[in-house]
Parts: C-alpha cells; sequence; structure tokens
C-alpha cells in the first residue's frame, strides 16, 4: 500500500522531514525564506493527504475544493485567518494550529516592542550609528515611563495574559477588553474589564491581541485613535488587518498618539517606503513574535505531530473548532 503524501510549504529541519518521512512521503517547497507559489500549493493539494503550511500561505476555498484526499491542513501558527475553516471542515478536513506553545515567546516580544517604543530605543541606535551623539542633553530623547503607567490590553487570551503578567512586573494598572470576562485572570493579575471606550481613553498603552476576523478586521480606526491619549502608545503583535494602517500613519504623524510599535502589517513583507516605515516614533518589526529557535522547534514539531496524528485516524491534539 502506497505512503500517504505530506507536502511542506517550506523547507524544515532534517529531524521533522525524517520524522514525517517514516510515516509518509514527503514533498517540500526547498526554500525556507520564501513562500511556494499559490499555484504550486493548489497543485501539490490535489493530491496531498495532509499541508503543513505557516502564516503567509493562503488556503482558500477554491485549493481546498480541489484537494482529492485531503485530511489535514496542520498550520506552524497559532492564528489561522489565511485558511478558509468553513471550507475545509465542509469537508472533514482538520485544521490544526499550535496554541500555547508560542505563548510566552510572543509576549516576550510584544512587551519587547512596548518598551523600545516607550523608551525610543531604535532612535537612540540610530543616533549613535548616525554619529549624531552630542553632549548630554536635559531633555534628549526623553520617552515615557512604563511603570505604574496603564497598560490596555485588547483580546485577554493566552498571549493578552502573558502580556498582562509582564506588566504587573512593572507594577502596571491593567486594564482589558474581552467579548467573554476572565474572572481568573482579573484575580491573578488584579486586571479590570472595562468597555472599549474606557480602554482606548485612559490607557498609556493600548495592546491588540486579538485574532483576526471579520469582527476585529480595522478594530482600531480613526475613531479608535481619536479616543487615545495623545501620549498613548499603540502595540500590535496580533495581524495586521485588526488595524486601519492609514489611520494609524495619520495618528501618528498628527500627534493624536505618540508611538507605535508594530510586528505585524496588513500587507507581508511590508515595503520599504511604506509611509508608517518613515515615522520616527514607529518601531516596526517583521513578524518575529514567536521566533526564538526553541519555540519556532516546539511549533514545527507540534505541526508534524498533528499531521501524523490525522494520518493514524486520530484527531490531532489542537484543531481548530468554529
Ligand atoms: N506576531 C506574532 O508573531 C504572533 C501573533 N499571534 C496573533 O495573536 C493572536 C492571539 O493568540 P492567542 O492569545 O493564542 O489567542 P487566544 O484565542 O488565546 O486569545 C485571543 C483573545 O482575543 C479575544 N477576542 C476575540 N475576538 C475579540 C473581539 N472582537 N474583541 C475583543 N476581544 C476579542 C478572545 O476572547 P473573546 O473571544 O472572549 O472575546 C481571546 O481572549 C493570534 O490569533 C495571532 O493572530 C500569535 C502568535 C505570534
Ligand atoms: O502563530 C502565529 O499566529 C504567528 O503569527 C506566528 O507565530
Amino acid at each position: 500500500m502506497s505512503k500517504p503524501y505530506v507536502y511542506l510549504t517550506r523547507k524544515m529541519p532534517q529531524n521533522i522531514t525524517d520524522q514525517l518521512a517514516a510515516a509518509c512521503d514527503v514533498g517540500m517547497w526547498e526554500k525556507a525564506e520564501e513562500p511556494v507559489p499559490q499555484h504550486i500549493l493548489k497543485e501539490e493539494m490535489k493530491t496531498a493527504d495532509a499541508v503543513f503550511c505557516n502564516v503567509s500561505d493562503v488556503i482558500d476555498k477554491d485549493m481546498i475544493d480541489a484537494a482529492e484526499q485531503l485530511k489535514v491542513i496542520a498550520t506552524m501558527a497559532v492564528g489561522y485567518n489565511n485558511i478558509d475553516v468553513k471550507a475545509a471542515q465542509e469537508k472533514n478536513i482538520y485544521v490544526a494550529h499550535t496554541p500555547g506553545v508560542l505563548t510566552e515567546t510572543t509576549a516576550d516580544l510584544t512587551f519587547a516592542l512596548l518598551m523600545a517604543s516607550a523608551r525610543r530605543i531604535p532612535e537612540g541606535i540610530d543616533v549613535i550609528k548616525n554619529n549624531e551623539w552630542g553632549a548630554w542633553a536635559p531633555f534628549f530623547l526623553t520617552g515615557q515611563d512604563i511603570y505604574q503607567a496603564r497598560l490596555g490590553i485588547i483580546g485577554m487570551g493566552r498571549i493578552g495574559e502573558a502580556v498582562a503578567k509582564r506588566g504587573t512586573g512593572f507594577d502596571m494598572d491593567i486594564v482589558y477588553h474581552n467579548r467573554t470576562p476572565k474572572k481568573e485572570a482579573e484575580q491573578r493579575l488584579g486586571a479590570r474589564l472595562v468597555d472599549m471606550d474606557e480602554l482606548l481613553q485612559t490607557s498609556d498603552f493600548v495592546c491588540v491581541m486579538t485574532p483576526y476576523t471579520k469582527e476585529t478586521h480595522h478594530l482600531i480606526d480613526k475613531q479608535a485613535f481619536d479616543k487615545m491619549k495623545s501620549s498613548a502608545i499603540f502595540i500590535n503583535t496580533s495581524r495586521g488587518g485588526t488595524v486601519d494602517e492609514e489611520a494609524l500613519y495619520n495618528a501618528l504623524k498628527n500627534g493624536d498618539i505618540r508611538g507605535a510599535g508594530l510586528d505585524v502589517f496588513e500587507n507581508e513583507p511590508i515595503s520599504a517606503d511604506h509611509p508608517l516605515l518613515s515615522l520616527p516614533n514607529v518601531t516596526a518589526l517583521p513578524h518575529i513574535g514567536s521566533a526564538s529557535e526553541t519555540t519556532r522547534k516546539k511549533m514545527a514539531e507540534m505541526t508534524a505531530n498533528h499531521i501524523l496524528q490525522a494520518l493514524r485516524g486520530e484527531t490531532p491534539d489542537y484543531i481548530v473548532k468554529e
């Protein structure tokens, strides 16, 4: 009997392909840093039993409908907004993802962005590299205090809570907005559930940690920026689509808010001439929230495991249920 066929959309380490090859025929896009073209992915998906993908692969209804024997779409990510989950479920195809394993690493990066933006670290680095460091000056590169400031978290889920926990170490006053109250987190973190307006109007740091859905598309728009304090710093490590980037640009440019720390963008990779990148009060990173070596290895292992589980006829440990 022939082995099932798994297609990997990026080059993966040998231990991952070896693990899969013990049970499957393995096909792989041989580049680690370049995504597989959509038409090749669609072609591969027609005959694959399993797909090992990531945040940059768009897996739409057309591709899913064309798949003849696909059993699982396993993404090496917790976010799955790039996959048409409904279309997969209609064909009884599992969509598996990697929650939890990347929570602390992503929270570290979120807090790093918050600190870098508040204390203007990228600007300081530029000053030194450009040989612009003059005499010590009383108000040179003055930033914003983090300790005892108010941290507003929109989307108090796994990562939101882990960011809040870091905030408690800085004695921050934590407020959050979620559709479901998180009583246990409130007690553990001293956090308070507030409505969106109060969060926007009173927070020193506004941090978005929701998934990207129809409901969260441009959740942070012009009206939201208008409500924020002019000293507020906006942090986004969720998905670019949760924010209206034009409104963000205008808010930063007009001084309606003080700064932004961004790990995600509506179009990734963002083009170097994007207006947002011309602003000194933007700290931008290339979607590296979960990018520690240990965490990425765990995510890859978990993804391979989900595929093997599905191909054995088991339900993968973490499937998306919508
Ligand atoms: N930059 C990066 O590299 C990374 C980015 N991410 C992003 O972070 C997201 C969150 O991950 P994780 O914390 O594990 O997910 P969770 O599902 O644990 O948390 C998401 C939270 O958002 C809340 N939420 C959902 N919709 C809304 C809404 N409309 N308004 C307010 N709150 C809402 C949910 O609560 P409720 O439904 O009750 O409102 C939930 O508490 C991922 O979906 C992904 O997009 C994740 C990892 C790395
Ligand atoms: O897991 C995710 O959703 C990411 O964005 C990458 O880790």
